[in-house]
């Protein structure tokens, strides 16, 4: 083994988990998790020499691969037109303490959501608001206005008030602040979605089919909210069910993981 193998070996090795981090942060992961999938599958048939599904296997990996080529054209881009900026090798290594410090939907912003939809709900104004976790909505953050804001209830309301600039398409929240308002979302092409539904729901839905994010909703017509999550839509739910799925979320990220330990730490010292 030479130094040349090593720095060989570093270089691979830094480049797969370049890759690896960049699949996290896009619609990628869903399908790099199938594909892994299909690859234990391939593994047991070729343990138990299961000759046709090898076979099949075999003749459809390079279509599999022109596939993915064209389905993720738009994020083989976004990833080139990042390497060739500029910045590119302080994104890689986060010199800044700033830059690595993900910003967590703190319990105070949760709270703040569920107000403002409330308030819309009480006054029957629509909204469409989506929570990003981990994979990273930028595309359909980049098809509205950008706001980057704490949330607030009463940015919430004032996005969505009724013939404002704002008002139409989605807002998207990431962590504690609002990214971007009047974003375009997929429609969703469910056609067990029921038909009384018009595209602000089938929106919502779309973006949760395609992402791990939590969309909630406040209906014009109705009033009512419902959330959208991996593609399934709640409809007409209250105040504790949506604070308690948003509360999932905030679960789910590692800020209240470390306050669980803590918690439990304390605990244990009693
Ligand atoms: N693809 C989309 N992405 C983001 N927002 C959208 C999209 N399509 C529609 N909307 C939003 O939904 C609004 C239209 O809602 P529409 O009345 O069609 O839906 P709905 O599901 O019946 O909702 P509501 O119950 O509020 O009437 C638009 O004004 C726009 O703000």
């Amino acid at each position: 083994m030479k130094i040349k193998d090593i720095i060989e070996i570093a270089v691979i090795a830094f480049g797969i988990y370049q890759i690896l981090k960049w699949v996290r942060g896009t619609r990628a992961w869903m399908l790099f998790k199938g594909i892994i999938v299909l690859f234990a599958v391939s593994a047991i048939a070729m343990v138990f020499e299961m000759n046709t599904i090898m076979w099949i296997f075999a003749n459809t990996i390079n279509v599999g691969i022109i596939a993915l080529l064209i389905v993720f054209q738009p994020e083989l881009r976004k990833a080139l037109e990042q390497l060739g900026q500029k910045n590119f090798l302080s994104t890689l290594v986060a010199f800044d303490e700033q830059k690595d410090k993900k910003e967590k939907l703190a319990q105070e912003y949760i709270e703040e959501i569920v107000q403002a939809c409330a308030l819309m709900s009480k006054v029957k104004t629509g909204a469409l608001i989506v929570l990003e976790k981990d994979v990273k909505l930028y595309e359909f953050e980049k098809t509205g206005l950008p706001v980057d804001a704490i949330v607030t209830r009463q940015i919430l309301c004032n996005i969505f008030e009724h013939n404002t600039p704002l008002h139409d398409g989605a807002v998207i929240i990431r962590g504690n602040r609002i990214v971007a308002a009047t974003c375009y979302l997929p429609l969703s092409e469910n056609m067990t979605l029921s038909k009384e539904l018009g595209t602000r729901h089938r929106a919502a839905v779309g973006i949760s089919e395609v992402s791990d994010c939590v969309v909630v909703t406040v209906s014009e017509e109705s009033g009512k909210m419902s959330v959208a999550m991996g593609g399934n839509l709640v409809r007409g739910v209250d105040l504790e069910y949506l604070k308690g799925k948003l509360l999932e979320i905030y679960a789910d990220t590692p800020d209240a993981t470390k306050f669980k330990i803590w918690k439990g730490r304390m605990k244990n010292v009693r």
